[in-house]
């Protein structure tokens, strides 16, 4: 069975002769040449019921994240937020869902200072929600997956595994508290700051993705694009301090850091000269920053847990 990468790569990965098509698929955003007004970087992203939220999910989180998760794949090219696209799926149009849902969209469009251009709206037989975002970034300024150089520091914004632990208790796996559920549910809607801290960190970071598909996963496509590998120290890992109090084996807590998902944060890469600007870039920003790691040569990510060494490459979110 083709899985999601294969299927876009054999199928819809095709070269273009259109010389404005600065960056095409494989990146958290296309970036087209504006010229001097530099790339602009377009990103889409689905929400479907059943498969990235659970059915009752509440309408206001329900429109805030559909737009958050395209505002990720902008923050991690470097890309300033500003226009958006709404294509709307809808089994029926209960009023007061749909309220709640845009109230939650424009807050974080408010916030962020984006405006709603466009979409489309059709009755569908499950409720779908796409967004697609766009956003400025110099052209200097655009942090790719392909730029990781051998011997940068991996960095990753905030903590790790909250939201998968959200879905795990979703599923019946582990059983949370009404406010332990509440924190997990609310974690992946702290991301906002993230856009203004990378716009900042572009200045010295050329290599960033946002993580989606789980902190392995996503590693691994700036390791393929960057021909590189990756050593982890799992003892640095900001496992979200919800899972250690609910969960009292390290194992449980590092699974959900390393594969869960669902996390939009940023991992980036950086060279170690820039370690005192990436600390005054964190306070300033009020954006915790931990160094897990360094980008290294061969092929397979490494998880290093003291003396022990693990192949990390493998386990990660894919459709398919
Ligand atoms: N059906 C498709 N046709 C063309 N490009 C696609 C398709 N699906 C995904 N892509 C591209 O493949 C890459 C990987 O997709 P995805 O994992 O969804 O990225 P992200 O995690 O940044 O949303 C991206 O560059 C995306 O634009
Ligand atoms: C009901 C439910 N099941 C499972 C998950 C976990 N989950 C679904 S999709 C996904 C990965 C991200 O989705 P994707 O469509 O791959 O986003 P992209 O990488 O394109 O940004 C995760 C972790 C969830 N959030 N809700
Ligand atoms: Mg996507």
């Amino acid at each position: 069975m083709l899985g999601e990468f294969d299927l876009i790569h054999r199928y819809f990965t095709k070269e273009t002769d259109n010389k404005s098509v600065s960056l095409s698929v494989g990146d958290d955003c296309a970036l087209i040449d504006c010229n001097e007004r530099g790339y602009l970087a377009i990103t889409t992203d689905t929400l479907n019921e059943g498969i990235h939220y659970f059915k009752g999910e509440d309408p206001y989180t329900l429109g805030y994240k559909s737009l958050l998760v395209n505002v990720s794949d902008l923050a991690s090219m470097g890309a300033k937020p500003e226009y958006f696209t709404l294509s709307l799926t809808l089994k029926e149009a209960a009023e007061d869902f749909l309220k709640a849902f845009a109230d939650g969209m424009f807050t974080l469009a408010d916030e962020l200072d984006m405006t709603l251009i466009g979409g489309n709206t059709s009755k569908g037989s499950a409720d779908s929600f796409s967004i697609e975002a766009m956003g400025y970034v110099a052209k200097d300024r655009a942090m790719l997956r392909a730029n990781a150089r051998d011997g940068d520091l991996i960095c990753v914004t905030g903590t790790l595994g909250a939201p998968a632990l959200f879905v795990e208790s979703g599923y019946g796996k582990i059983a949370l508290n009404d406010s332990q559920r509440l924190i997990a549910h609310n974690k992946a809607m702290l991301m906002p700051n993230r856009c203004a801290f990378a716009c900042e960190l572009s200045e010295f970071v050329r290599c960033a993705i946002d993580i989606s598909d789980g902190l392995m996963g996503d590693l691994k496509h700036i390791c393929d694009r960057s021909n590189l590998a990756a050593c982890i120290d799992v003892d640095t890992l900001p496992v979200d301090p919800l899972i250690k109090s609910v969960e009292k084996t390290r194992e449980y807590g590092l699974n959900l850091a390393l594969f869960g998902g669902g996390d939009y944060e940023l991992l980036f890469t950086v060279d170690k000269k820039y370690a005192d600007d990436l600390k005054a870039l964190s306070a300033k920003h009020n954006v915790q920053v931990s160094i897990i790691g360094k980008m290294i040569k061969g092929t397979d990510i490494v998880l290093k847990d003291g003396e022990s060494m693990f192949n990390g490459s493998g386990r990660a979110f894919e459709h398919f």
